[in-house]
């Protein structure tokens, strides 16, 4: 019997460098601090991070994840999850600072920007990204609810700075427009979501879901038997 061929893409995968920002613990997630102790805040953060990195060594291109990293608490972290480590250097230049600073060291490789507050992200996500990349050079913009950046594919990596801030896929997808590098705009609910604020918790399914790992398609979820209290602000 003669199998028919499979279906096969034969566009080549470029390999991809996931760089995940970290900032210095203590002072991250503060936008949670009216509902959230530090501790719960750095648990939250440490659930998101590890989900993250998972999902970026779940995505075929990913040849590396390198976290850039504000303190020593965070590079632990990177550390007990195998990923490579960039400490940034300190400075008023804060998240677009550090990650331009890895741009110049990753010259010409592609690079695959995910920050670390994803709590519903998956591999598939970042598959889908890289399988949208225009071409190189090339850029894909996936938007979060809010209009920020939840993923930023660049090839190469430095082909337009990074931009993050109010606003930033719209001046992402800008930047490289001015640039005249082709880019796409891509919505997936699995980084449409951050946890800036109290209530982004309950839309990511809740707090246990959220730090048990079990959010997403086929988690528990939980945002109705957690007591509303505990988001005061919602
Ligand atoms: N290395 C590094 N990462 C940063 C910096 N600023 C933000 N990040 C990371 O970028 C992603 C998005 O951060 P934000 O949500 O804007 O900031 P946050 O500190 O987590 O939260 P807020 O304190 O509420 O603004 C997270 O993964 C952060 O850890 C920075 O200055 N350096
Ligand atoms: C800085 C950004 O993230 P956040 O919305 O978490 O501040 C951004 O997406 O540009």
């Amino acid at each position: 019997m003669v199998c028919p061929d499979p279906v096969v893409d034969s566009r080549p995968q470029p390999a991809v460098v996931a760089v995940v920002p970290l900032k210095a613990i203590g002072s991250s997630k503060t936008r949670m601090a009216p509902a959230l102790s530090p501790d719960d805040r750095a648990l939250l953060l440490r659930r998101t991070f590890d989900r993250v990195v998972a999902a970026a060594r779940r995505c075929v291109a990913v040849t590396e994840v390198l976290v850039v990293v504000g303190d020593d608490r965070g590079a632990s972290w990177a550390m007990m999850s195998g990923a490579s480590i960039v400490r940034e250097t300190p400075g008023p230049g804060g998240l677009n600072a550090a990650l331009a600073e890895v741009d110049a060291s990753l010259g010409k490789t592609p690079s695959l920007v995910i920050p670390a507050d994803l709590p519903l992200v998956t591999g598939e996500d970042l598959d889908a990204m890289v399988d949208a990349l225009p071409g190189v050079p090339g850029v894909v913009v996936c938007p979060t609810a809010d209009g920020g950046t939840g993923g930023l594919l660049r090839a190469p990596g430095g082909i337009v700075p990074p931009c993050y801030g109010p606003g930033s896929a719209d001046a992402h997808v800008d930047a490289a427009r001015r640039a005249g590098v082709p880019v796409r705009r891509l919505l997936l609910p699995g980084l449409a979501l951050d946890l800036d604020r109290p209530s982004d918790i309950a839309l990511a399914g809740g707090w246990r879901a959220v730090t048990s790992g079990s959010t997403g398609p086929g988690g528990a979820g939980d945002s109705e038997t957690r007591p509303v209290e505990r988001y005061p602000h919602r």
